[in-house]
């Protein structure tokens, strides 16, 4: 990770190696770190690629008096350059707690809308070393388990579709904002930034006082590390899942025995927690602790337990994990885009009406055919949770798994890096994608990337 020495150099080649052959979408909202991504990416595109599309995109979320002018700001310097530019407006219900969290989800799906509707694959940010550091120390402050440490990666796939680069990660503010007074631009200062209200501009506060700079460097060097980490465990986990893990039928995962007592017992808690959070359809890596504890007990004795709606299995013949039969989605009909229990998505391929999907339940389990490899039990358990999608008393498909084209296809999902995969979790994420029969994540936008590791020391 790029860790500037001072706070006035910019790093060289800041969208070297970046693919830009379906254009790019440059998030900006007008305050300094976009405003200077937007001008930064504008010369490296004229004298690098200049047939490459650049489209500007400002979200309007609605949420201070002033936001659709300052748009209509960024829409006049955009135009004053010959940059072509977009307002997109957050028109949904505003909820009154977790604002900042929704804000956020609305501002990237507008983003990755603009862009698929214009067939474009990347869209940049302005996120700075700043906003990196002060992500880190916030973290540190919660104790986090040390996997968020890494702080915000240099590239996220989001929705499993569109890459999220963020090529200023390894550029200061300050150097930002004095190429921009360089060049007599200005920028709009958000008055939330200054807030102290909220956490993240309190952290800014002291990090101006006489230790703040020391404090940056060391929150960006843990970062450095924890990322290559992270990284590193990503892949060690990737090995086991492949080497132990199989799906024996749909919405069953079997793990060998062995997989408990496994050397690597760290990866193999890592391994795990995504798995049981893919099985079960919950966002969020279960707890570290609690993965430990129950990867121990499975080493010695048969048990039955429920984790992250997983239920989990363990016998002579191997480990299975099934979603637990509980709270499962009652029967509706298929909406587009959206997941079904979490743990697929539904595409709307016909707008035929009449259509259901629902658990296809015990009784039906009971009639499906059997396979030899697992316990009857099982495999009904595990079914018996599967999406099937009806039509009156005609069932179309099942657990997705339909080859001819339906009007509705229901795909497999890795649940916690469905909405967003950091590029640190890539190989697990495609490993437990093979296994649970989600289609291949789109490749990371970086020319000659061999899609492999190394993203921590890019
Ligand atoms: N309203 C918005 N419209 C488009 N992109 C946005 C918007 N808000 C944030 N972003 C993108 O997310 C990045 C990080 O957002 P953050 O809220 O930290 O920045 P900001 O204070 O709004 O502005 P800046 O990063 O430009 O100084 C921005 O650099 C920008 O790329």
């Amino acid at each position: 990770m790029l860790t500037p020495d001072t706070k006035s150099d910019l790093p060289d080649c800041l969208f070297r190696d970046l693919d830009f052959s379906t254009g790019a979408v440059a998030a900006v909202s007008g305050g300094s770190d976009s405003t200077a991504l937007l001008l930064l990416l504008k010369d490296h595109l004229d004298r690098t690629a200049s047939a490459a599309r650049l489209l500007a995109v400002t979200v309007d979320h609605g949420l201070r008096p002033g936001s659709a002018a300052e748009a209509r700001l960024v829409a006049n310097f955009c135009a004053e350059r010959g940059i072509e530019h977009r307002i997109l407006t957050w028109s949904g219900d505003k909820p009154l707690t977790g604002l900042a969290a929704a804000a956020r989800a609305a501002r990237y799906n507008l983003l990755a809308a603009a862009a698929e509707a214009e067939s474009i694959k990347l869209i940049l940010t302005g996120h700075t070393a700043d906003d990196q550091a002060e992500t880190v120390l916030m973290r540190l402050a919660r104790d986090d388990d040390g996997r968020g440490l890494a702080g915000m990666a240099p590239a996220t796939l989001y929705d499993w579709r569109t890459w999220i680069v963020r090529p200023l990660l390894g550029a200061r503010r300050a150097a930002l904002r004095e190429m921009l007074r360089g060049r007599d631009i200005g920028w709009i200062e958000d008055p939330t930034n200054v807030d102290t209200r909220f956490e993240r501009p309190r952290l800014r506060a002291t990090l101006a006082l006489p230790d703040g700079e020391q404090r940056i460097a060391e929150a960006l060097a843990r970062a450095g590390q924890a990322a290559l980490e992270r990284e590193d465990l990503g892949h060690r986990a990737a090995v086991l899942i492949e080497a132990f893990a199989s799906r024996s039928v749909p919405g069953l995962i079997r793990l060998d025995r062995d997989f408990a007592a496994h050397d690597d017992g760290k990866a193999a808690i890592y391994a795990l927690r995504i798995l049981l959070a893919t099985v079960g359809g919950v966002s969020f890596l279960p707890d570290e602790a609690r993965c430990a504890a129950l990867l121990s007990r499975l080493r010695s004795a048969s048990l039955r337990a429920t984790l992250s709606r997983t239920a989990v299995d363990a016998r002579r013949t191997g480990i299975f994990l099934h979603r637990e039969n509980r709270n499962l989605p009652a029967p509706a009909p298929p909406a587009t885009n959206e997941f079904w229990d979490n743990r697929r998505r539904i595409t709307l391929n016909d707008r035929l009406g009449g259509l259901v999907i629902a658990p296809l339940g015990p009784a039906a389990a009971r009639q499906a055919p059997l396979s030899d490899a697992v316990p009857a039990s099982l495999s009904r358990a595990a079914l018996a949770a599967e999406p099937s999608l009806e039509s009156g008393v005609e069932r179309l498909d099942f657990a997705g798994g339909k080859a001819d084209p339906q009007p509705v296809s229901i795909a497999p999902v890795v649940t916690p890096f469905a909405r967003f995969l950091p590029c640190f979790d890539l190989e697990p994420a495609t490993a437990v994608g093979v296994l649970v029969g989600a289609p291949p994540p789109v490749a990371p936008p970086f020319l000659g990337h061999d899609g492999g590791r190394g993203w921590a020391k890019a």
